[in-house]
């Protein structure tokens, strides 16, 4: 596992599984409808890859970066847009990818801001929920794995934009971030 890492939380193979129950949910409930999904870089590049590739209602896919996190492990709350999309989602279906929703911070900012731009509808599906994610107004409807409020690396996921790479989610030794 290598000495950054503290332990596993959720191994490939428990993703993989999950994915599987949410691509049929969503499945279930576009029928008859396309999707717009909508990844939000870089965190959800690996949950957009695998969530996409098992769904089979049709689907175009786009993404934004938003940043509130710089290289630190808190939110500073300030969300900025670094890409666009290229995308008019004027009318459209959209179902946002996320990695993780932690303070709910950008989720409840991205959700808004794409309203805005007059959308049929907004969803969201996040492989990871953090507790304080309640504290916010933001109705998420696919939820992987709700997990304990500690800092997770892997499967997208960064420190100091390490450890995206890793197929697992795991949380880090405290001797690296200085604990
Ligand atoms: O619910 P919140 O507290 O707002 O945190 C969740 C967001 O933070 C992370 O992104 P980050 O801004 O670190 O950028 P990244 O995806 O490029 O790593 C993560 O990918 C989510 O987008
Ligand atoms: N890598 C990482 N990024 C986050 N952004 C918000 N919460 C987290 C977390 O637990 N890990
Ligand atoms: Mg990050």
């Amino acid at each position: 596992m290598g000495k950054d890492l503290d332990k596993v939380l959720l191994t490939q193979e428990q993703i993989a599984a999950r994915l599987d129950e949410l691509a049929e949910q969503i499945d279930a409930d576009y029928v008859g409808r396309e999707v717009l999904l909508v990844g939000v870089l870089r965190g959800a590049v690996m949950v957009m890859a695998d969530l996409s590739r098992r769904l089979h209602t049709p689907l175009e896919m786009d993404w934004m970066a938003v940043s509130s996190y710089g290289s630190g492990t808190r939110s500073s709350g300030v969300v900025r847009i670094l890409k666009d999309l290229d995308t008019d989602v004027h009318g459209r279906d959209v179902l946002i990818v996320e990695d993780i929703i932690d303070s709910g911070l950008t989720l409840s900012w991205l959700v808004s801001n794409l309203r805005g731009r007059g959308t049929a509808s907004v969803e969201i599906a996040t492989l990871l929920r953090k507790p304080d994610a309640a504290k916010v107004e933001v109705d998420v409807r696919y939820v992987g794995f709700d997990i304990p409020p500690e800092f997770v690396v892997g499967y997208g996921l960064d420190y100091a934009e390490k450890y995206r790479n890793l197929p697992f989610v795991g949380t880090l030794a405290p001797h690296v971030y200085g604990g």
